[in-house]
């Protein structure tokens, strides 16, 4: 047996096997060490090898499911070892003695769960492949769970935004990727040939080419091909759902860094679970496959004016519809998650129960559609989904007379095939209740016949049927000649058998083994109609989910009084009566109101300079406004009463400063390098939102840095951009930078305490008030005392020397002071360019270095 558990296990490779023995999966040697300590589950030891003793532990296979959510949960990969033969065939075919046969027949890893218990109903499940072929980066991702596939092609720049837009819960990478993302997957080279994975495509696809997906490189044509082959490898042959790839633009959606993402709390929230995030406050679905396609929304938001405002027209058409906004969510709340059902019917490891919940998604998307189809004034896209959620109806018919109600699960014990779909089995059926009848009949004739008022006829799955009397009475039965052959012996109960009750019991068992074998046979013909028709049902699906997406967007506008945004061509953000929409409903929990606050970017007032005490609602201003634009190119209305803006192609947050310890860099590297992202990627399009940059290191580096970068992004950059900051040097800038507009949030003193408005104004807050906040924040009163002390002193100075940057006088604004550098640089260059390097003599070369050197000194 070890011989053929080590053969296995250098199959799985780094996952841990979890082999089959029995009515148990069991794990030996490290991977018992490792599932025992993470499933806190016994750790014994079986055998020895090597002249150690084995460890082992082992789960139940009938609990496995909630064993491997927890490994996987715990970042685990497992390979699942089955017996391929029954004992008996192994008998058969080798003797008493023989070994089982067993194979791997699956490996389960985060990215390939098809597994309702597995998955959270809310949230897609991605793996996705990334390939790298000289400059271009080609990215296949898929959820296996729905049969969502794409593909897409993307600058490495561009890399990070799009895995952050994905979310993945597996990637995988070729082997020595350089620059892997965070616990990526290497796979061998081979898997990622390019040619071998637009074989693979058309194969899968049964095309003869790959036109019809669109132009796609040779990155994405090998990350496809390195998804397709690790699939094959995970699924051990049986390829999972996956629908025709969506080729993607990498310009077809607004771009957001995973930096961006976290400190917009889109997804999730500081805690890192969904509570406090954007999407959670949003999230007004009814069913999961809403609830995923609102998320994958979000995280994409749209760069195409006509599918941003075909998605809004929707919105408002349920928005401006009550009745039928509520009745539409009332029915969706009936439907099972058609999509997850088909992806399990798909992998091979449907259920009766998936196929009765196709049947009944089916069936309720065709009342749907009646219903949609009979309404007034229906905008262009409901028209356009409205033909998906039918077409099923033959099939629905046919489920109905098939299934029962409510199919189980399980398969071991039958009783899904309706009554009167299938006379044979009707019969069979009938022959095991009868034979049930006649063992009720025959018990009642034996207690009659023997006296024994407490004899009863039982039933165990390892004895079969069986006659059972208390102890007291075994002796008359155990007489010879009593008819009756005893079997066991226990405490209280002696069990007998008759050649009557053997020959009924037959009878039963081989009916109803007759009729489970009829039954297994009808599921795999409904089943294979299922699959036939995957892609009508999965359109069906995905038409269900858009218009629950829009239902509930409308829902959730009319809760809190949005606005649906309008777009322009011009690189404005014409924010009136904006709200964060998460801060809003936090405070509105402990009975506050928010103080809604305008915002107006145009291209020759395109950075505005925020100033203001702690506390006074810099931050929460900046982000409302991110988020504003990313919900409305999202297709959501938005907290504001008038919202209009030009599409914005990428979007940036810097707000507060984390450490990124698991990358080994401090607070102040984490926001220069994500401060370098911004000023080197964001384009005119663009909308950056920048939080006090340069807080975190000495005043004099910060102030400098924060000075350069409002110059760079006004100059270089030329986007829109909110700058919040706490230097009040900086107000100088508006001197320089003519798109520059200073602004600040309101607070005034009252009775020596600071009272904070919340409240946008336009110019700088006259004084900071930092020391005010600390005494509200509880700060002791002789501190609060020193520190006004020492902060008189301070100003005293800086009132005598002219302040931080009374040197910037003469300072060349950044863009001019970059074309002298260039200019200097070039005078270097030009020399360079000049020289023929063969024609040198090394004493010559050596010569000219110096000259070079002295040279740029002298610059
Ligand atoms: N517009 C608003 N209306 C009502 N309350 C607000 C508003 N904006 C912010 N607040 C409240 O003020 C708190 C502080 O806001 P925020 O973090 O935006 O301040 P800040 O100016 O960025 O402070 P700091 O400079 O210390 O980072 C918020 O948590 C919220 O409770």
């Amino acid at each position: 047996m070890m011989v053929q558990y080590l053969g296995l296990k250098a199959k799985a490779g780094d996952c841990l096997l979890f082999y089959r023995m029995g009515d148990f999966f069991e794990l030996f040697f490290d991977d018992a060490r490792v599932a025992s300590a993470t499933l806190d589950i016994a750790l014994t030891s079986r055998g020895e090898h090597d002249g150690n003793p084995i460890p082992m532990c082992g789960v139940p296979v009938h609990a496995a499911e909630g064993y491997l959510a927890r490994l996987i949960k715990a970042g685990h990969r497992v390979a699942i070892a089955e017996q391929t033969e029954s004992p008996e065939e192994a008998r058969a075919r080798g003797g008493s003695k023989t070994l089982v046969a067993r194979d791997i027949i699956r490996f389960v890893t985060a990215g390939t769960l098809t597994e309702d218990s597995l998955l959270d109903s809310w949230a897609s499940n991605m793996l996705v492949a990334v390939s790298a072929i000289g400059d271009s980066v080609g990215i296949a991702a898929a959820d296996i769970s729905t049969g969502h596939f794409e593909l897409v092609n993307v600058p490495h720049g561009a890399l990070e935004a799009e895995l952050a837009r994905l979310a993945a819960s597996e990637i995988i990478v070729t082997d020595g990727f350089i620059g892997a993302p965070l616990g990526a997957i290497q796979r061998p080279n081979a898997e990622f040939d390019s040619l071998a994975g637009e074989q693979s495509l058309k194969q899968l696809f049964m095309l003869s080419t790959l036109e019809t997906i669109g132009a796609l490189t040779r990155a994405e044509l090998s990350a496809a091909g390195g998804l397709l082959a690790y699939l094959g490898h995970v699924g051990q042959g049986t390829m999972p759902f996956l629908k025709l790839p969506l080729h993607r633009e990498v310009h077809d959606h607004l771009l957001i860094d995973q930096a961006t993402r976290d400190s917009l709390e889109v997804n999730s929230g500081t805690k890192g679970g969904r509570a406090g995030s954007l999407l959670a406050e949003v999230d007004r679905t009814i069913t999961g496959a809403g609830a995923r396609q609102l998320a994958t929304d979000l995280a994409a938001p749209l760069m195409d004016k006509a599918r941003i405002d075909a998605r809004l027209s929707l919105v408002q058409w349920f928005h401006d519809a009550p009745l039928l906004r509520d009745a539409i969510r009332m029915a969706l709340r009936q439907l099972p998650d058609i999509a997850r059902a088909l992806g399990r019917v798909v992998a091979g490891r449907g259920s009766p129960r998936d196929v009765g919940q196709i049947r009944d998604g089916l069936n309720g998307a065709r009342t749907l559609r009646e219903r949609l189809g009979n309404a007034d004034d229906r905008p262009l896209l409901l028209d356009q989904l409205l033909p998906s959620l039918d077409g099923h109806g033959a099939m629905v018919d046919l489920f109905t007379r098939a299934l029962v109600a409510a199919p189980p699960t399980d398969t071991g014990q039958g009783g899904y095939i309706a009554e009167g779909y299938d006379a044979a089995l009707d019969s069979l059926r009938l022959a095991g209740r009868d034979g049930r009848h006649a063992i009720a009949q025959m018990e009642a004739r034996y207690r009659a016949l023997t006296g024994i008022s407490a004899l009863k006829i039982r039933h165990n799955a390892v004895l079969g049927y069986f006659v059972e009397v208390p102890a007291k009475y075994g002796d008359a039965l155990l007489a010879p000649g009593s008819g009756f052959t005893h079997r066991q012996t226990m405490a209280g109960a002696v069990r007998f058998n008759s050649p009557e009750l053997h020959e009924e019991a037959v009878r039963i068992t081989q009916a109803s083994g007759h009729a489970v074998a009829a039954e297994a046979a009808h599921l795999e013909e409904l089943i294979v109609y299922v699959l036939d028709r995957r892609d009508a049902i999965s359109a069906s699906a995905e038409a269900l989910a858009r218009i629950d997406v829009a239902a509930a967007l409308a829902e959730r506008a009319v809760e809190g009084g949005w606005c649906r945004p309008t777009f322009s061509d011009s690189p404005e953000l014409h924010i009136d009566g904006g709200r964060h929409p998460v801060v809003e409903s936090a405070l509105s929990k402990s009975g506050d109101r928010f103080i809604a606050n305008d915002c107006t970017l145009t291209p020759d007032r395109r950075l505005w300079l925020v100033s203001g005490p702690n506390m006074g609602g810099k931050s929460t201003f900046l982000r409302q406004n991110a988020l504003i634009v990313l919900l409305a190119q999202a297709g959501s209305y938005v907290p504001a009463s008038v919202a209009r803006l030009g599409l914005v192609d990428r979007l940036f947050s810097r707000v507060g400063a984390s450490d990124n310890l698991a990358r080994g860099r401090s607070t102040f590297m984490v926001e220069m390098v994500e401060t370098a992202a911004i000023l080197a990627q964001a384009t005119p399009r663009s909308f950056v939102i920048l939080d006090e940059v340069g807080r975190g290191t000495s005043t004099y580096d910060g102030l400098a840095i924060a000075w350069a970068v409002v110059e760079g992004i006004h100059e270089k950059n030329r986007c829109r951009c909110l700058f919040a900051t706490h230097y009040h040097e900086l107000i100088r800038l508006a001197e320089s930078l003519d798109a520059l507009s200073l602004h600040h949030v309101r607070a005034k003193e009252y009775k020596g305490d600071l009272v904070l408005l919340h409240e946008l104004a336009e110019g700088p807050a006259d004084r900071s008030y930092g020391i005010a906040v600390a005494k509200l924040a509880g700060l002791p009163p002789s501190v609060i005392a020193r520190a006004q002390t020492v902060l008189s002193k301070l100003e005293k100075g800086r009132a005598e020397t002219g302040g931080l940057a009374a040197g910037l006088d003469d300072l060349p604004l950044f863009s001019a002071a970059l074309n002298l550098a260039e200019a200097r640089v070039d005078v270097l260059r030009d020399k360079l360019n000049g020289l023929d390097i063969d024609s040198l003599s090394p004493r010559a070369a050596l010569d000219l270095l110096y000259e070079l050197k002295r040279a740029a000194g002298e610059e």
